[in-house]
């Protein structure tokens, strides 16, 4: 297989050639597990490890490899040594259990994400807008699935409801179970783009993962998982590659995302308030008792839904709450680099 056929493309190449010395190769992270990872590269599967210097140069969780990314590996050591990630075009990260803010990334350079839900019980749209809010923080495209259309009456209702609060995401009903209504998700599943899904328990994500995959041969294989002292253990994989030849991402953590979200992802999720609330009088305006507010004169004409604003202002109290968390952590570090300069120069006034 050709690294093409992998997703690389132009802006890793640049990436790649800016970095890395002669000699050294590229591979996809196909498998992660306590920090031992399988690539996909241009003479096949290796096994690899970070290099000590990657270890020791990395400052943070995020720097490691996760499931996706593009590494600069020195192939000729057996695990191959990773030193260098190339930067991601996108990125799902989850909270480091115990640390509030720090992240650690959990797939990257994901192309499209499938919103998956199904039409019957969990059909919720504020779930909706929290899983576009995380995927456009994530700098991948989401495209909302409603899944079960077999099962579900008056399906242009609930279509024309989630295309009220997706603006311009594509919406497609289907069945996974009866295999109806797939095609449309072609034009995302090209050669070399990558893809993923999300959604809650139950909505028919493993129904459609196997569709996807049809009967590949590689629905079975586990992955064998060499570490440098040549202990090695098997596991699942983490990305597959469907008859198409687009890749498919799918990963516990994946699946469990939760919300991480910036003021820039609110804002594209919300762009019917944020352009209601331009027209407020003033321009820090909570939309509570304010005067000249007109979030509050949509609710009143009813052109603004209750529950929308809810879920908006909910979202902006997370981020306040993350914004500042990480305001802490930086003056925090900040203040141990000035410790830190101040006993090495103990004499300077
Ligand atoms: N009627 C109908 N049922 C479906 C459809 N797709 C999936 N299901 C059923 O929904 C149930 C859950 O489907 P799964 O594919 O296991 O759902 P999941 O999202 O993978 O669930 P988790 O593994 O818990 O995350 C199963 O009983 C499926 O047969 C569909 O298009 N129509
Ligand atoms: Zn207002």
């Amino acid at each position: 297989m050709t690294l093409q056929q992998f997703g690389w493309c132009d802006r890793f190449a640049q990436a790649f050639n800016a970095i890395a010395p002669a000699g050294f190769a590229v591979g996809r992270v196909l498998v992660e597990q306590r920090q031992r990872y399988q690539l996909w590269t241009e003479n096949g599967e290796v096994a690899a490890v970070v290099s000590g210097k990657f270890r020791h140069e990395a400052t943070q969780a995020s720097d490691f490899p996760a499931v996706g990314d593009w590494v600069v590996i020195q192939p000729e050591v057996v695990p191959a040594l990773i030193q260098a990630v190339l930067p991601r075009a996108s990125q799902f990260a989850r909270k480091v259990a115990g640390s509030q803010t720090a992240a650690q990334v959990i797939a990257a350079n994901i192309d499209t994400v499938f919103i998956v839900c199904g039409l019957d019980g969990d059909f919720n749209l504020r779930r909706i807008e929290r899983y576009l809010t995380l995927i456009w923080q994530s700098g991948a495209n989401p495209v909302i699935l409603l899944n079960k259309i077999d099962v579900c009456d008056r399906l242009e209702l609930k279509l024309a409801a989630v295309e009220a609060i997706a603006f311009g995401v594509p919406v497609i009903g289907l069945s996974a179970l009866q295999n109806q209504g797939l095609e449309a998700l072609n034009p995302f599943l090209l050669p070399g783009k990558t893809i993923a899904l999300i959604g809650s328990s139950g909505v028919g994500k493993s129904t459609l993962t196997n569709q996807l995959l049809g009967h590949t041969a590689q629905a079975t294989q586990a992955v064998r998982l060499d570490d440098s002292r040549g202990r090695h253990t098997t596991t699942q994989r983490q990305i597959w590659q469907l008859p198409s030849g687009a890749l498919l991402i799918d990963t516990p953590g994946l699946r469990e995302v939760q919300l991480w979200s910036t003021a820039d992802s609110v804002q594209e999720t919300f762009a019917d308030i944020e352009a209601i609330a331009a027209d407020c009088h003033f321009r820090d305006c909570h939309h509570q008792q304010e005067p000249g507010c007109a979030v509050q004169q949509a609710l009143a004409a009813g052109t603004l839904e209750q529950h929308r604003l809810a879920s908006y202002q909910k979202l902006q109290r997370e981020q306040a709450y993350l914004a500042q968390r990480q305001d802490q952590h930086n003056s925090k570090a900040r203040w141990k680099q000035i410790h830190k300069a101040m006993r090495q120069h103990p004499k300077r006034q």
